[in-house]
Parts: structure tokens; C-alpha cells; sequence
């Protein structure tokens, strides 16, 4: 009897990635103020983004960064509904800590696509957030949310070949959220803002729970 797989050894398995968006997630008023706050953050509290939390690359990732912006209330929301997103995901967060910046995307800004955590890199994140917010109507084309699916068991290192990709793109809305893994290969679409205004970019608190540091831990061991 034979009994090799009628299957292609170079098969490629396509799988949706899991993302949770929620939409009008603090209401008109919360998301309103959080909005005027986060325009607020003009001029040189934002900062040029960087990758791997140290590099300006602009070929990469062109957008700005403010990561002493404290969004309290987002926070606390996000809270209640992380079980709900915990059991959706199928990770679990118990005794993690938020880590969160404010990003602003002006015309021709973007993020080409990338993992938010590696082996060697920020291994300690178990769950992206990405809140949106901007100015009504929409003062911006593009910056589309682009999660790629998961091409498996080959090409994992980038979710297949690049011109056979497949993806989904998320609209940034205001007051919405997504979560999703990690490990999940995303990008940010190019943006196009014509009045190139700071008050009209494409705004998002975007951060992740993160497991505790062992560096930090309480000296509780018993001698
Ligand atoms: O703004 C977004 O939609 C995603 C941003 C992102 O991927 C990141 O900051 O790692
Ligand atoms: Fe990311």
C-alpha cells in the first residue's frame, strides 16, 4: 500500500488571521475628547516613528510618535472587554501590562508590512490593540489596516510569497479598535492627506499587553 499523502509537499495552507474590531467602542463624547487631546500633541512632542523600538527607518515606517500620551479611559475599556477578545484570539493576558503610543499619519505616511514581535524582538508582547481616531468627515485617503492571512506550514517567514499573498484591509474608522496577534504580518496602507494638516491625520493609540518583565518581579522567592 502506498502511503505517501496525496497532498504536494509544497502545499500552501492560507488562514485568515483573527481580527477583533469593534466599532464606536468609547461613544461620541469619550472618543471626541480623547481627539481634541490627541491633536492637542502638535509639534515637537511627536516624534519621528521608529522600528524595533530604537530605529528611524523612513523607507519603512513614516509616521510620528508621542509615547508619554496616557489614554486612561481606553485602558480601562479595553479592560472590559479583553475576556471576550482573550477567548476570540485564544491568548491569555492575565497579569500583563499595557504599553501604548500615539501615532500620527500624514500625507505619504505608512508602515510596510511587519510582526509586531519576534523571538528576538519585544518577544514579551502577547496581544496588538489599534484604537483610531480623526476628524469628521475623514480628512484622509488610504491607511488602511492590511493584515496578511497565514501561509502554512512553508514561507512562514513572510506569510508566503509576496506576490501570492492574500489579505484583509481594515478600515481605520474613528472610534473603532481592532486586536489582534502579534505575530500577525500587518502594514499601514499609504495615506493621502491633502491639506497635510496635523489636525487631519490618521490618529491611533496603538500598543500591546505585555507579559511582566522578569527583571521586575518582587523578590518573593522563597530562600
Ligand atoms: O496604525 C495601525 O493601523 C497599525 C500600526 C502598527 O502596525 C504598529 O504601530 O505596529
Ligand atoms: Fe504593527
Amino acid at each position: 500500500m502506498d502511503h505517501r499523502s496525496p497532498v504536494c509537499t509544497d502545499a500552501v495552507w492560507r488562514l485568515p488571521v483573527t481580527v477583533c474590531r469593534i466599532t464606536q467602542f468609547l461613544g461620541e463624547q469619550t472618543a471626541g475628547a480623547l481627539l481634541e487631546r490627541a491633536i492637542d500633541s502638535a509639534g515637537d512632542t511627536l516624534q519621528p516613528s521608529m522600528i524595533r523600538d530604537r530605529e528611524v527607518v523612513p523607507d519603512f515606517r513614516r509616521s510620528r510618535s508621542r509615547h508619554d500620551f496616557a489614554a486612561p479611559e481606553l485602558m480601562a475599556a479595553i479592560d472590559e472587554v479583553l475576556e471576550a477578545v482573550e477567548h476570540t484570539l485564544g491568548v491569555s493576558c492575565q497579569h500583563t501590562e499595557p504599553s501604548y503610543s500615539l501615532n500620527a499619519h500624514n500625507d505619504g505616511d505608512f508602515y510596510r508590512p511587519h510582526q509586531d514581535t519576534s523571538a528576538e524582538f519585544a518577544p514579551r508582547r502577547l496581544l496588538t490593540f489599534v484604537y483610531y481616531l480623526h476628524r469628521t468627515p475623514r480628512p484622509f485617503d488610504g491607511g488602511e489596516l492590511r493584515v496578511f492571512d497565514a501561509a502554512l506550514p512553508l514561507h512562514t517567514e513572510t506569510a508566503g510569497r509576496w506576490q501570492e499573498r492574500t489579505w484583509r484591509d481594515w478600515e481605520p474608522e474613528h472610534d473603532s479598535i481592532v486586536f489582534f496577534l502579534p505575530t500577525a504580518w500587518h502594514e499601514v496602507r499609504p495615506v493621502s492627506c491633502p491639506s497635510k494638516q496635523h489636525a487631519d491625520s490618521r490618529f491611533a493609540i496603538n500598543g500591546w499587553l505585555c507579559s511582566p518583565d522578569p527583571a521586575n518581579r518582587g523578590n518573593d522567592a522563597s530562600p
